[in-house]
């Protein structure tokens, strides 16, 4: 009985302890799949979107819808207006009759007397979005900085939030410019180059990097302009949306035959005869950083495979442009009026030249010369 019951109490000592332990292990087990599973939680999304190694772009094959990620903090959706903002009636009759002001897919076509500039400025300026201008100016093209920067602060969006992104290979020659409140330069570095087509490219490149690297976490909103250019009117809010693109003025009333689309098979930025809408300037355009940003390094890439396949599209950058635009409609389209060139004449049509290229030297001015 003795024996017994000492081994009894033997037994559950053993239990007792064994129970301890179990319940330690138990306890540590919990503790340590909790910790891990938070852990696993933060290396996963680190591990997906690392900053440097963001996934391929979607270029697709021609014609192939493309999928367009979405982070803009801001909507034109929201078209809220303060009360009493005093502004003319608008009409239903009354209207811009000698041009067209809607793309067959019913995007905005934008022209002097479609829009009120007082009003459209408030609908933005309630968003207050950070403005994000891309420019470049390597070699002899550092003259023009001053020119489009004076300018560019009486005329760019006055009143929000600029910054101007200079891209240069001799930060000594960017000039001091007075700016206004909320408006900024910032300055990046870039290698020169011998030819201008490099430069031209180049810019797909470059800007590519800098939204990765910084830009991306600075605006809301992103233009790339051409820095050989002067503003003389309004450049304001109507000029905002998604995706905005600027009619050429050599070519807004040409036959679509007439473009100066790529036209050879062997190029990425080919175009077939029979297809095109408008013949878009890259010298302007601009939209939602994200929107741009996938814009901007597909026509990086594809500059790139036409490279590697020895080829280069007849207007560079300008034609892989086209090409996307042709199957990824921009939300608005900008007439001639958001960059005329002092080398032309004004038609009536253009009522107000907001921006407009200067006459240069291409051969003096250009590192190989010019071809036009
Ligand atoms: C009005 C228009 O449609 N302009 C386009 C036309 O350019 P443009 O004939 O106007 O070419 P451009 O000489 O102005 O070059 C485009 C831009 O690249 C920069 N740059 C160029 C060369 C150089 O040595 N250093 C330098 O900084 C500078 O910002 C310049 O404004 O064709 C180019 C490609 O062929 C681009 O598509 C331009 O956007
Ligand atoms: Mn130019």
């Amino acid at each position: 009985m003795i024996q017994k019951t000492g081994m009894l109490r033997h037994i559950s000592r053993t239990n007792i302890l064994f129970s301890f332990i179990f319940i330690f292990i138990l306890v540590l087990g919990v503790i340590y799949t909790w910790f891990y599973r938070s852990e696993y939680k933060e290396d996963k999304s680190v591990f997906f979107q690392p900053s440097d190694s963001k996934p391929e772009p979607d270029i697709k094959k021609d014609g192939e819808k493309t999928y367009c990620p979405d982070n803009s903090k801001w909507r034109i959706g929201d078209l809220e207006v303060e009360p009493g903002l005093k502004y003319t009636q608008p009409s239903t009759q009354q209207g811009r009759t000698d041009v067209n002001s809607v793309t067959n897919w019913n995007a905005p076509l934008v022209w002097d007397g479609t829009f009120e500039p007082m009003l459209i400025d408030a609908i933005y300026k309630k968003m207050d979005p950070r403005v994000a201008v891309v420019v470049f100016a390597v070699g002899k093209y550092t003259r023009f900085l001053k020119g489009f920067l004076e300018s560019g602060e009486k005329h760019f969006l006055v009143d929000f939030r600029v910054t101007y992104y200079i891209f240069t290979d001799n930060e000594k020659n960017v000039p001091k410019v007075e700016l206004g409140k909320g408006r900024k330069i910032s300055v990046f570095p870039v290698p020169s180059a011998n030819r201008w087509q490099d430069v031209v490219l180049g810019r797909m490149k470059w800007a590519t990097i800098a939204i990765d690297k910084q830009i991306r976490n600075e605006a809301d909103y992103l233009f790339m302009m051409d820095i050989d250019s002067v503003f003389h009117g309004r450049f304001g809010a109507e000029s905002l949306s998604q995706l905005s693109a600027v009619l050429h003025r050599g070519y807004y009333k040409k036959e679509r035959t007439y473009f100066p689309y790529e036209r050879r098979a062997k190029s990425r930025a080919y175009i077939p005869l029979d297809e095109g809408d408008y013949y878009y300037t890259a010298a302007v355009w601009g939209g939602y950083l994200e929107d741009m940003y996938k814009l901007i390094r597909y026509c990086y890439k594809q500059s790139e495979v036409d490279a590697n396949n020895g080829i280069e599209a007849v207007w560079q950058e300008e034609s892989h442009l086209n090409k996307y635009l042709l199957y990824n409609k921009p939300t608005k389209v900008l007439s001639p009026e958001y960059l005329w060139s002092d080398y032309d004449q004004v038609p009536a049509d253009i009522k107000v030249v907001r921006i407009s290229q200067l006459v240069k030297d291409y051969k003096e001015v250009r590192p190989n010369g010019g071809n036009r």
